[in-house]
């Protein structure tokens, strides 16, 4: 790769701060604009005392060493961070159609259809396999932390906390549990198996309009989960079907590799 810029600092007058896009546990986020170049970015504040307080630092630290050099058309780009005494601010990439959860709402039938649905698929598959190369697990893939960009193409938008926009109302405190794999449910050591969980969890989600082991209360959620009971509605196609069965699956390691999602029969027809 080309030899890195020097780094230049940045500091809060460098930008004219433009709406709230999202608030979150550790600060919000903002539409921002740089005022040299113009250049539209999200900006997010974290309050050093409420990370301090959940001694989150080190967290902090790594997600943002994590997230700074990863490059990838489908993960949302932190251009730079800086901070002053009460606050940092990450320079993040701004995702102007805003979150797929906000998308799946304002579907008229609250659910897209296959093509669509493989699109979304394939493209997070791509940032997955990225990332797993790289040893990072985890990303916590739900539609809250899924970004639309330009065009609408999908973007990972969390690095380890996520931030609640405004009006995603299915945040509970850890936020919601619909994307639990059975291991993480019963406390058990996660692999980067649990992403092939939540990407199997994320599809029934896009195809059906709400989450397979969604229930009134944790405790039966939780239940359906560690029993793997869903039941896939009469218009969803086999090969989805299908590939559904071989990602919501108990054993970690017998869930369908994400180089075998790729190539999998249902992504390969709906996605050109
Ligand atoms: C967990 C998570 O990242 N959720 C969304 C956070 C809040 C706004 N964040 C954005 C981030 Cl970090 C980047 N780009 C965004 N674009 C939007 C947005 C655009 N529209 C039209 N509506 C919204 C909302 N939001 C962002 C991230």
């Amino acid at each position: 790769t080309q030899p890195q810029k020097p780094k230049k600092t940045w500091e809060l007058n460098n930008f004219d701060i433009g709406r709230l896009l999202g608030r979150g546990k550790f600060g919000n986020v903002y539409l921002a604009r740089e005022k040299e170049s113009q250049f539209v970015v999200a900006l997010k504040v974290l309050f050093k005392r409420q990370i301090g307080e959940s001694n989150v630092e080190h967290q902090v630290r790594r997600e943002i060493e994590i997230q700074s050099h990863l490059r990838h058309p489908h993960i949302l780009r932190l251009y730079a961070y800086f901070h002053d005494d009460v606050r940092i601010y990450l320079i993040l990439e701004y995702a102007p159609q805003g979150t797929l959860f906000n998308a799946l709402q304002a579907q008229p039938m609250k659910r897209f259809d296959e093509r669509q649905s493989a699109t979304y698929i394939q493209a997070l598959c791509s940032a997955l396999l990225y990332l797993h190369e790289r040893d990072i697990i985890h990303r916590d893939i739900k539609p809250e932390n899924l970004l639309l960009g330009h065009k609408g193409v999908l973007k990972i938008a969390d690095f380890g906390w996520s931030v609640h926009e405004p009006n995603s109302m299915r945040m509970t405190l850890c936020g919601t549990v619909d994307y639990l794999p059975p291991e993480m449910v019963q406390g058990k050591p996660h692999t980067k198996n649990v992403d092939l969980w939540s990407l199997g969890v994320l599809c029934f989600e896009l195809l059906v309009g709400h989450a397979p082991f969604y229930s009134k209360n944790y405790d039966e959620t939780y239940k359906k989960i560690l029993k793997v009971d869903y039941k896939l509605p009469e218009h969803i196609s086999k090969a989805a079907s299908h590939l559904i069965s071989k990602l919501l699956v108990l054993n970690p390691q017998h869930r369908l590799p994400l180089d075998q999602v790729m190539v999998h029969p249902w992504i390969l027809a709906h996605t050109q």
